[in-house]
């Protein structure tokens, strides 16, 4: 019987935000933990009481509510004391005939629950814990499904993140007398987290697997000589400015005797172009080592098609230019030319806990590269780590600035939190002798196999810099820039779309006020050439040159509106066209994984009429296009514009990215540095001051104990 609560609805009435599965989970686990509760026999005094009974069950709540939103625990500090999931609802007073005020309603609607202070919650939890394995039906340690871990953070003076060393202590502690949960010092720190077992075996395989890869082995001097050789080639220019070293050459030099290297930074500041000459030198030193003198077997993969379809066309890419430098056609061959997708790769099938490659059955690759790290989520990780044999090398690309996974955890970012700026003497002479570039030595230096690369190849400086000021949440700066390319009202009315796409600026801002005369301006642009192209190609060619970007689904200015107020505008112009149904040029994204499709949630296609003139479902893939009957396709829903979450891995020409008109907890620099990072060559705004600054200044937090982890873990390295 739940102690708080007599159903869901009851629990949704007095929380907010709450779903099904947050009360049907906690139920689950109070129950679990209930039986022992219920028999508490009296020598194990103090008694759990009511208000045990609430905490014990919304602390549950809390842990799943949090596992929903991507965090893989829970550090009990950011509910201790506090009341969470309170909704009071503003309601308007007349204060006089022409002016209205906000108050806060004297009742709240929904209450919320506060929570117990730390200690009182820590203690609560122990004590759950420890009855458990100790009465009536007691289970052993590891069959608890609930982990209360502390980890005692050594801060340095200067509280620096980055210079913060982590103890972590023993799971399962039962006793917190010995750990000073307040810190007084500023130097010393506990911070206990609660886990589900399972994200915390997770964590632990990640950290004690990225751990083993990152150790250094010694590479021979013929390797060197061979890497070495091909150096011009590689890079026929240098980047080097100033006292800045070209972070692309340090890059490969340094990931050289390294079965793992982290190559970070955002779009177009190299990472294909780098990553592609550091498979061209690890196959040169591959075809010199004496041991071996083969070339590499290498694999590649994204987390989605579309990334991995951009990884295979940016590979090849770099590789004509390889080619034409005149690099070994030896070397050039043994880089592939086929990415696929982390699933494909590892063999995961619908209702099949275990992928075909794992543990028991190691992929076989002497290297492989992942793209677009950032979207994988920690279950991800540890089964792609468990699925690798020791000897393969791991190449990971991606930024660390991008929205995390959609699914649990916040993987690359901290991959690299603990990265110091400079590189341990043996890395620093390692790259002198390759390279000849000097990098500023740091003796503490634990992650040399981290690489960041900041200088932007691809934009003209516009997108390249509002993201750099989105990004170092720097409201004031990036809203000055929107300003000064602002559309004037006469020109937003006329919304010289076209005049804009030929011209050589990369930003316009338009006020939110315009968004009708916006969204008919960009259907007559962009979006009728779709449905007009003469061929399928052309088409997709048109889906891909501009996309409207939204943080929500719902609201005014949400994916599911704005998709029907531009079929609507559409249905103006194109006979037939019945909105949210089928019609030729109608793009469209699955909803739904569909294994007899070969078909993924988040996978775009478009309708089109087949050569007898009936309408088919199209999508792209590696090798051509994908043709799927109406009849056989999954769910699916129009995608003239897109959540930002959905667009992760994907490019195209031209963005317009719609802010909503009230501030919403997705809003975060994260969540806007994605959206617009999405702009290959023109970016489009449509946002109001107000809503741009509260966005900036959100701090997007991922609650996970990995970073501390790898400290840990690369202190004992050392
Ligand atoms: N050192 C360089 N010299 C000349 N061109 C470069 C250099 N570095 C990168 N480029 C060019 O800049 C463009 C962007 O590079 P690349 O695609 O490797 O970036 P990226 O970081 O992988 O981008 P994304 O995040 O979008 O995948 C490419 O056209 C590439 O050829």
């Amino acid at each position: 019987m739940n102690p708080v609560y007599l159903n869901l609805i009851q629990c949704q009435q007095a929380l907010d935000s709450i779903e099904a599965i947050d009360y049907f989970f906690a139920d689950k686990m109070f129950q679990f933990y209930q039986v022992d509760i219920d028999s508490q026999s009296n020598d194990l005094q103090p008694r759990f009481d009511e208000n045990d009974y609430a905490q014990i069950f919304h602390l549950f709540l809390a842990l799943q509510w949090h596992q929903r939103q991507g965090h893989s625990c829970l550090p009990l500090k950011h509910i201790a004391g506090i009341t969470l999931w309170e909704n009071e609802v503003e309601q308007t007073v007349q204060l006089n005939s022409s002016a209205t005020l906000p108050v806060a309603a004297p009742a709240a609607n929904k209450p919320g629950f506060l929570f117990a202070d730390h200690q009182q919650l820590t203690h609560l939890l122990n004590r759950l814990i420890e009855y458990k394995t100790k009465i009536s039906t007691p289970v052993e340690p590891f069959q608890q499904p609930i982990i209360v871990e502390n980890l005692l953070l050594k801060l340095s003076a200067s509280s620096d993140n980055s210079s913060c060393h982590v103890t972590t202590s023993n799971q399962n502690t039962h006793d917190q007398s010995d750990h000073d949960i307040t810190a007084p010092s500023n130097t010393n720190t506990t911070s206990t987290h609660v886990y589900l077992r399972r994200y915390w075996q997770f964590e632990n395989e990640v950290a004690q697997k990225i751990k083993e890869k990152s150790q250094h082995h010694p590479v021979s001097q013929q390797q060197i000589q061979a890497v070495k050789d091909i150096f011009t080639q590689l890079f026929p220019q240098t980047q080097a400015h100033l006292n800045e070293p070209d972070w692309q050459q340090v890059a490969v030099a340094n990931a050289l005797g390294r079965k793992l290297s982290i190559i970070c930074g955002g779009p177009g500041t190299g990472k294909t172009y780098t990553v592609t000459r550091l498979l061209a030198a690890l196959q040169a030193s591959s075809l010199a080592d004496s041991h071996k003198s083969n070339s590499l077997n290498i694999k590649m993969a994204a987390p989605t098609g579309k990334a991995a379809q951009r990884l295979k066309e940016s590979i090849c890419g770099a590789k004509e230019q390889l080619k034409a430098a005149g690099l070994d056609l030896q070397i050039l061959d043994a880089i592939p030319e086929e990415a696929s997708t982390l699933h494909r790769l590892l063999g995961i099938k619908p209702n099949q806990t275990m992928p075909k490659y794992n543990p028991l059955n190691l992929l076989e690759c002497d290297l492989l590269l992942i793209d677009e790290i950032s979207m994988i989520d920690l279950a991800m990780m540890a089964r792609l780590l468990r699925a690798l044999p020791d000897s393969t090398r791991l190449i990971l690309l991606g930024d660390a600035q991008q929205l995390p996974s959609v699914e649990t955890g916040n993987i690359l970012a901290d991959l690299v939190a603990n990265y110091q700026v400079g590189v341990s003497p043996k890395a620093a002479e390692q790259i002198k002798q390759i390279s000849g570039q000097a990098v500023v030595i740091n003796p503490a230096q634990k992650a040399d196999h981290i690489s960041f690369l900041t200088k932007t190849h691809r934009f003209g400086g516009q997108i390249g810099e509002i993201a750099k000021e989105v990004i170092t949440a720097n409201p004031v700066n990036s809203w000055q820039r929107l300003s000064r390319h602002k559309m004037t009202p006469n020109e937003a009315e006329q919304l010289k779309l076209d005049q804009f796409s030929d011209s050589p600026i990369e930003l316009a801002l338009i006020e939110p006020s315009q968004l009708e005369t916006f969204i008919n301006a960009a259907c007559q642009q962009y979006y009728l050439a779709i449905s007009r192209a003469s061929s399928l190609k052309q088409a997709f060619d048109a889906l891909a040159k501009f996309r409207i970007l939204v943080p929500n689904r719902v609201g005014q200015t949400g994916v599911e509106q704005l998709n029907i107020q531009i079929e609507q505008a559409l249905s103006k112009k194109i006979a037939n066209l019945k909105i949210n149904q089928h019609y030729a040029g109608r793009p469209v994204m699955v909803t739904e994984n569909s294994y007899t499709n070969g078909l993924f949630n988040g996978d775009i296609g478009l309708i089109w009429a087949d050569e007898n003139n009936k309408l088919q479902a199209y999508f792209e893939t590696e090798s051509g296009y994908k043709k799927v009957s109406l009849a056989r396709l999954p769910l699916v829903e129009t995608v003239y514009a897109m959540t930002i979450h959905k667009t992760q891995g994907s490019e195209f020409s031209q963005v317009a990215l719609i802010l909503p008109e009230q501030t919403n907890p997705l809003l975060s620099p994260e969540l806007i540095y994605t959206g617009l990072t999405r702009a290959k060559q023109k970016l489009i705004i449509l946002a109001a001051k107000p809503i741009w600054y509260a966005a900036l200044n959100t701090q997007l937090n991922r609650y996970s104990g990995l970073a501390h982890r790898l400290i840990n873990f690369s202190q004992g390295n050392r």
